[in-house]
């Protein structure tokens, strides 16, 4: 990243002084430098808005006490060095501790030192503004309507769930299968809501080992089994103040199930191996592809935890299901992909939006996002063509229906495809179609002579 360029003031009355701090200065060609001679000038340009002052201790007009005072009650994140005499060092440090940046002496080595002290500040000043930049585009990517892309009378549905979820502590479940959105949605939610500044904490039930998963949601202590070699601290503990997000939570043991409901309506945890109670209070978003009112029934998930979490409610469609959606986030997924790979833009033959309408998608969304962006890089001129698409897994329905036919050209290619199935065994394809031998054979005529 190229740091911006710094507006720098020099305020020295000293004029040796200062063409040596300006010469200095001068070599980086980031900065922008001023000088003033004294005090009041220096005031009078502070609208200027500098990053950062080199401060005299003594001018003709202020001391430098007092002039720190009046820049920080001006403007507190200007950046002050202090330049002062070797008797002055005592109150420079009191400076320091006020806020000043760092102080240097008039000594021989204050170029090399003042140097030191820009490259310090450099880089201080980038990790604040990469930081800065990092909240805006996390705030921007969890503005859900526009990170969470569709049209789709079910996706307004769950826009109008989040709006709820965002204004209430409620624990929400998210259900839908995979590749639906689920861990976005939960993000969106946290990120939306009043915790957006504490933190977000996701753990996924089934990609840690079973006989972890205890510690990893509770901690610790030191020695309380073998591998525990100093204390840790539990994702509860750790999502304090913010959320928790438990994804797939259908895959947990029954047995560790019983101790999430207690943390849950205690509010306190005890971490693996020790007796302090631990208090702890989290907003929690769970997460699951399987129907947990089954897994209740069949005893694998508790009832009680099962309406404990239940809280509000939110069903993320299949993709198939969502209209429209697909073209969207195909075209959604395509202009990203260019923008991340410098690529020029291109555009989706009608085939190709039909073809991509056709498919069922069993991964969903996440399986769309790998076809486009397999299809962006296939795709040779400035359009997707429908060649381009590979669908990871054959999908005999939409194969049947991805281009538009009678009715009786439909037939036709249902039977063929049964055909082929069952080793042209025209018997047992009528009888699994529901239809007489004869219709297979007069269609197959038919098309033999057309
Ligand atoms: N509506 C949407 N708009 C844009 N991108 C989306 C949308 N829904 C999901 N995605 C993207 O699809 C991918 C899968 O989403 P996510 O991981 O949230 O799904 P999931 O339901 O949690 O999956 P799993 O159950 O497998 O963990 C991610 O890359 C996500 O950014």
């Amino acid at each position: 990243m190229r740091q911006q360029s710094w507006k720098v003031f020099v305020v020295e009355d000293d004029e040796w002084y200062r063409k040596l701090l300006v010469h200095t200065l001068s070599l980086n060609p980031d900065y922008e430098v001023s000088t003033y001679e004294n005090g009041s000038s220096l005031l009078a340009d502070l609208k200027k808005r500098p990053d950062l002052i080199t401060l005299d201790f003594r001018l003709p007009d202020y001391s430098g006490a007092e002039l720190f005072d009046k820049i920080k009650a001006f403007d507190p994140n200007i950046e002050i060095v202090m330049i002062s005499e070797q008797q002055d060092v005592e109150t420079a440090v009191s400076l320091l501790k006020k806020g000043a940046y760092d102080y240097l002496t008039k000594s021989e080595d204050i170029r090399d030192r003042l140097i030191h002290v820009l490259n310090k500040l450099g880089k201080n000043k980038e990790l604040i503004q990469r930081v800065e930049t990092l909240q805006e585009e996390v705030e921007r990517k969890y503005d859900f309507q526009s990170s969470i892309i569709g049209q789709s009378a079910g996706i307004k549905k769950v826009f109008r769930m989040i709006e709820k979820a965002v204004t209430t502590n409620l624990t929400v479940m998210i259900t839908g299968e995979t590749g639906t959105g689920k861990e976005v949605v939960a993000k969106a939610i946290h990120y939306n809501s009043p915790l957006r500044n504490k933190a977000f904490v996701p753990v996924n039930m089934s990609a840690i080992p079973r006989e972890l998963i205890e510690s990893e949601l509770f901690g610790h202590e030191k020695g309380s089994f073998t591998g525990a070699t100093s204390q840790r601290i539990g994702k509860f503990e750790q999502a304090h103040g913010g959320t928790l997000f438990l994804d797939e939570i259908g895959e947990m043991e029954i047995s560790l199930q019983a101790k999430l409901l207690r943390a849950l309506q205690e509010k306190e945890i005890t971490r693996v191996g020790g007796t302090q109670v631990v208090k702890v209070n989290c907003r929690v978003i769970v997460a699951t592809h399987r129907n947990l009112l089954e897994e209740m029934k069949n005893g694998n998930f508790r009832e009680d935890l099962y309406y404990r979490l239940f809280g509000l409610p939110i069903e993320l469609p299949p993709l198939r299901d969502r209209d429209k959606d697909v073209v969207i986030l195909a075209k959604h997924f395509a202009e990203t992909f260019a923008k991340e790979n410098h690529q020029s833009h291109k555009s989706f033959s009608q085939e190709t939006l039909q073809k991509l309408m056709n498919y069922r998608y069993p991964g969903n969304i996440r399986e769309l996002k790998s076809i486009i962006e397999l299809a962006m890089v296939m795709a040779d001129g400035d359009e997707i063509t429908a060649d381009d698409i590979t669908f990871a897994q054959r999908d005999v329905v939409s194969d049947v229906l991805s281009e538009e036919l009678t009715m009786k050209e439909y037939q036709l290619k249902i039977i063929k495809l049964y055909l082929k199935q069952y080793d042209d065994n025209i018997k047992l394809v009528a009888d699994k179609l529901d239809i007489g031998q004869s219709t297979i054979y007069r269609l197959l005529k038919e098309e033999s002579l057309s």
